[in-house]
């Protein structure tokens, strides 16, 4: 289907009209809803502005990968949607703090030169002069530009601290902002991006091994009892797949109904056991059909599991690579089951 797109994408600039042509007859061809997302994502795939929103739909389509709303969605969040692209509002607000910050200090430097230079010039006059008079005008004064400093330092003091209260309520909400920016917010897992962040914290020295699983027959599911429901699995799915993770661990939703779990450093052994535990506990679910109170079909999922080869220096992208290759060994061998990659 790959060739079947690149087949579709013409060296030329399309006009409006056959790029808007191409991207519905590539959604209708893949029995996807034309949704605005997943307009918006093929049209921009067919437009020469969007060079990297294409690569990455080419690497994905290059693995073989399915195309589902999930996908385009997230290609969207990352190369169109200009909410998550553009500075969050709290990076504006920040970045007004730090200005009235400046000016705040542009404002107390200049008083107190000012009190620096009227103190000069009043000594001065004070080591010219014996006159009592005189020279109590002279202090009143000294007094005077004292008392106007000392009003400018605790205004500035004052303006350091409510900053200071602030800037720690927008560091929260921005700490924030960014987990959700890595969070996939049906399941609470990492998304893609998450994945990213978590494999760029990494040491470049780690041993990575994969473990992916794909529920089966979801489409079937969503048919039978409606999307909400298949959203209430995926969520119920998503916990028993990182219940037991540690934090060296992480689980991604990968795709629509597919999980992605990395683990840094453990045996075969220990993959095995984890990712039949899940498979497991996933069968075992008790669902209840709200609208029915009747007992659900049994969810199952088929998963596969790929090892970093210690003797080559793998990309992340190749192991992943091996887990889908197993994922579809346990797929085309009758489901719930897990395959290796050997
Ligand atoms: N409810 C729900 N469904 C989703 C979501 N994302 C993707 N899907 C659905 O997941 C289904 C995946 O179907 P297929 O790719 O045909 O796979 P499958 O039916 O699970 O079949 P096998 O993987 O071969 O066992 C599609 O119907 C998608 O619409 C989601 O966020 N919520």
């Amino acid at each position: 289907m790959w060739q079947e797109m690149e087949k579709l994408r013409p060296n030329k600039t399309l006009t409006a009209k056959e790029l808007s042509e191409k991207a519905i007859d590539w959604l209708a061809k893949n029995e996807l809803p034309p949704t605005p997302i997943n307009y918006a994502v093929l049209y921009a795939y067919f437009h020469p502005d969007y060079p990297d929103l294409r690569n990455e739909l080419s690497q994905w389509q290059e693995k073989n990968r399915k195309f589902d709303s999930f996908l385009l969605s997230d290609l969207y969040k990352s190369h169109l949607d200009e909410n998550q692209n553009n500075q969050p509002e709290s990076i504006f607000i920040l970045n007004q703090l730090i200005s009235n910050l400046q000016t705040e200090c542009e404002k107390s430097e200049s008083s107190v030169l000012d009190y620096q230079s009227t103190l000069t010039a009043q000594s001065q006059k004070l080591n010219a002069l014996s006159d009592e008079t005189q020279t109590k005008k002279i202090v009143d004064t000294i007094i005077d530009a004292t008392k106007t400093v000392k009003t400018k330092q605790s205004e500035f003091i004052d303006t350091i601290h409510s900053s200071h209260d602030q800037v720690a309520q927008l560091k929260k909400q921005l700490q924030q902002a960014e987990q959700q920016a890595l969070t996939d917010p049906l399941t609470g897992l990492a998304n893609r991006r998450g994945l990213r962040k978590f494999l760029s914290d990494q040491s470049s020295d780690s041993s990575y091994s994969i473990v992916i699983f794909d529920i089966d027959h979801f489409k079937r599911l969503n048919d039978s009892y409606g999307h909400s429901v298949g959203d209430i699995v995926l969520s119920k799915v998503a916990k028993l797949i990182s219940k037991d993770l540690s934090n060296s661990q992480l689980a991604v939703r990968y795709g629509g109904e597919e999980f992605l779990v990395i683990f840094p450093d453990v045996s075969k052994k220990q993959l095995f056991i984890y990712a039949e535990t899940v498979r497991e506990n996933i069968e075992e679910m008790k669902l209840i059909y709200g609208k029915t109170q009747q007992r659900m079909p049994p969810i199952t999922l088929s998963g596969g599991i790929a090892m970093a080869d210690k003797n080559k220096d793998e990309a992340i992208n190749d192991i992943i690579d091996k887990a889908d290759k197993a994922l579809y060994e346990a797929k085309s061998s009758g489901r719930n089951r897990i395959c290796l990659n050997s």
